[in-house]
C-alpha cells in the first residue's frame, strides 16, 4: 500500500514537471531505428534516431515501481543542476514508451539524453589507444576533471567513476549515469548499498562504508591511470576483480606507471589515490595542475581554447570594434542557413523543446568566433566603464547586436551550442540581462560559476558580481571579493 503511495507521488511529479514544461516529453511517434546498446543496474540504454536527424540515448528502467520512480526523479533533480557542461551528457527530456514493444500502450519513462557515439572510455580505449597522442591523453584527463569539478562545485559527489561511465562522444569526454550520484551533504557517513566496480573504488570508503568527494577523487586517479596506459586497472585475462583484490587495494596495492608517463602526470594520480583521504587534492587542484602542465607544454585544451584567445586579446589590446561588421561578414552562407533553419524551427517550437545542433566543423569555429568577440565586447564596455558594476539595462550588448548579429540568432545558437567557455558565460549574461529570455538570476549565476571555475575571466567577474548584490545567490561579501 504504501509502496504503490510512494510510486504515484514520484509519477506525479514527473508529470507535473511535464505539465508545467520543467522537462519535455518526447513523442514516440518522432522514434526512429532504435537499437540496445548498453544495460546498466536500473535498465537498459537504447539508441534511437530523432526525426531522422540525430541520435538520442533513452534510458529505460526494468521495473517501474517506487524505487525506479525515485531514481529517475532523484537523477532529473541531479541532471537539472548540471545541464550546460560540455562534459557531462545532456538531459533532454522524458518519453513514455517502451522501446521493445513499441506497439503497446506503455506507462514507464524513459530518459531522453545526448548520445555519446564512441561508447564507454574502456571500449574507446580498447579500439584507439595507439593512435592517441600524449595531447589526446591530457585532454581527457583534464575533460574529466572539469567534469567531476563540475558536480563537486554543485555539492554533488558522483559515486560510481569508472571507465564504463564516462563516455567519449567524438572524442570529447561525457561523464553520464548519476544514479549513485548524491547530494553531499547527504551521503557523507551514509552506508553505501554499492560497492561499483573494485578498483575504481575507494579503499578508504569501503572500510568506513561512506563514499564521498575523496572517493570521487580516488576514482579520478584510477581513470587517470587508465588513459595512460590504455589498460583496464589490475586486469588479468583470467581472473575476475574479486574481494581479495579489494584486500589488496585497501593494503596498498597500485598500478605501475606505463611506460613513458610524463612524471608530472605520475604525480598527480599517484597523489589521487593516496590510502588517506585527507593527502588527496581537492578537483579544483587536479583541474589547474593539468592546465598549468599542458600550457607549459603547449598542450592546447579542447574545452578552453577560449581562455587562450581572450588573454591574447586582452594583452595585445586588439583594435576590436564594436561597430566593424567583420565577424558577421565573415559568416557566410552556410551558416546563415544553418541559422535561419534553427530559427525556423525555433519559432514552431516552445524553448523546452530545443535540442542541439550539428553545425558543422567551419561553421562551429564561426559561430564560436561571433560568440568569443561579443565576449571581448562585454569585457571592453566593462573595461571602459560603460556598464557600472551594477548594470540596469543591457542597451549596449543590443545596440552591438543590432550592428552586427541578431540577438535572437545568437541566443538560439548559444542554447544548443555550449561548447566552450564563452558561449557558457554569454548564455549566463543573456540569462543575467534577460536577452531573449526572461531574466533568469540562478540560471545566470549556474553558467557563470561553470565558465569560471574553469578559468573563464569575464565569468569569474560575474561570479563576484553575483555574490556581491545576491542574484542569483545568497549575498555574501567574502566570495564576491574571492
Ligand atoms: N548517453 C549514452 N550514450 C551512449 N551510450 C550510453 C549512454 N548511456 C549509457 N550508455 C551505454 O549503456 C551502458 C549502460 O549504461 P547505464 O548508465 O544504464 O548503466 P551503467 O552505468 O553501466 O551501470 P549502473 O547503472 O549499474 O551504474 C553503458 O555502459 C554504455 O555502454
Amino acid at each position: 500500500m504504501q509502496k504503490t503511495k510512494n510510486t504515484n507521488e514520484w509519477i506525479n511529479w514527473i508529470e507535473e514537471c511535464v505539465s508545467k514544461e520543467y522537462y519535455r516529453l518526447y513523442e514516440q511517434k518522432h522514434f526512429s531505428n532504435i537499437q540496445n546498446v548498453g544495460t546498466g543496474g536500473f535498465g537498459k540504454v537504447y539508441r534511437a534516431s530523432w526525426k531522422n536527424s540525430q541520435y538520442f540515448a533513452l534510458k529505460s528502467f526494468f521495473n517501474f515501481d517506487g524505487v525506479t520512480a525515485k531514481e529517475i526523479v532523484h537523477e532529473l533533480k541531479l541532471q537539472r543542476d548540471i545541464q550546460f557542461h560540455n562534459n557531462i551528457i545532456k538531459f533532454y527530456g522524458i518519453a513514455k514508451f517502451d522501446p521493445e514493444n513499441q506497439n503497446s500502450q506503455s506507462n514507464n519513462y524513459l530518459l531522453v539524453m545526448e548520445y555519446a557515439e564512441s561508447g564507454p572510455l574502456k571500449n574507446y580505449l580498447k579500439e584507439n589507444f595507439n593512435n592517441l597522442t600524449w595531447n589526446d591523453k591530457y585532454n581527457f584527463a583534464y575533460q574529466l576533471a572539469c567534469a567531476v569539478s563540475c558536480l563537486h562545485n554543485e555539492g554533488i559527489v558522483h559515486r560510481d567513476l569508472h571507465s564504463g561511465n564516462v563516455l567519449v562522444h567524438r572524442n570529447i569526454i561525457k561523464l553520464s549515469d548519476f544514479g549513485l550520484s548524491k547530494r553531499i551533504e547527504s551521503s557523507s557517513n551514509t552506508q553505501s548499498k554499492l560497492f561499483g566496480i573494485i578498483p575504481y573504488v575507494d579503499p578508504n570508503s569501503t572500510q568506513i562504508f561512506s563514499l564521498n568527494e575523496k572517493s570521487d577523487i580516488y576514482s579520478v586517479g584510477v581513470l587517470f591511470w587508465e588513459i595512460s596506459s590504455g589498460q583496464l586497472p589490475y586486469y588479468s585475462k583470467s581472473e575476475q576483480y574479486d574481494i581479495d583484490l579489494a584486500l589488496e587495494i585497501s593494503q596498498g596495492l597500485r598500478e605501475e606507471p606505463a611506460p613513458n608517463t610524463p612524471k608530472d602526470y605520475v604525480e598527480i594520480y599517484t597523489e589521487c589515490w593516496n590510502g588517506e583521504p585527507d593527502k588527496r587534492p581537492t578537483i579544483n587542484q587536479i583541474v589547474e595542475r593539468l592546465k598549468t602542465i599542458m600550457t607549459k607544454t603547449n598542450i592546447s585544451m579542447e574545452n578552453d581554447q577560449t581562455i587562450l584567445s581572450f588573454h591574447s586579446t586582452l594583452t595585445e589590446e586588439l583594435n576590436f570594434n564594436p561597430t566593424n561588421t567583420d565577424t558577421l561578414l565573415n559568416v557566410d552562407n552556410s551558416l546563415h542557413g544553418e541559422m535561419s533553419q534553427i530559427i525556423q524551427n525555433f519559432d514552431k517550437m516552445n524553448t523546452r523543446e530545443i535540442v542541439p545542433t550539428s553545425l558543422t566543423n567551419e561553421n562551429e569555429k564561426k559561430l564560436n568566433k561571433i560568440v568569443n568577440d561579443t565576449v571581448n565586447y562585454t569585457f571592453k564596455i566593462i573595461n571602459e566603464g560603460k556598464e557600472s558594476t551594477h548594470i540596469k539595462n543591457n542597451k549596449d550588448i543590443l545596440d552591438y547586436f543590432d550592428n552586427n548579429i541578431n540577438s535572437q540568432e545568437i541566443y538560439y545558437l548559444l542554447l544548443t551550442n555550449q561548447n566552450n567557455l564563452d558561449s557558457i558565460f554569454l548564455l549566463g549574461y543573456f540569462n543575467y540581462l534577460g536577452i531573449e529570455t526572461v531574466e533568469d538570476d540562478k540560471k545566470a549565476f549556474d553558467l557563470f560559476i561553470d565558465a569560471s571555475e574553469q578559468g573563464h575571466i569575464l565569468a569569474q567577474f560575474y561570479v563576484g558580481l553575483c555574490y556581491e548584490i545576491g542574484r542569483g545567490t545568497v549575498k555574501d561579501e567574502k566570495l564576491a571579493f574571492k
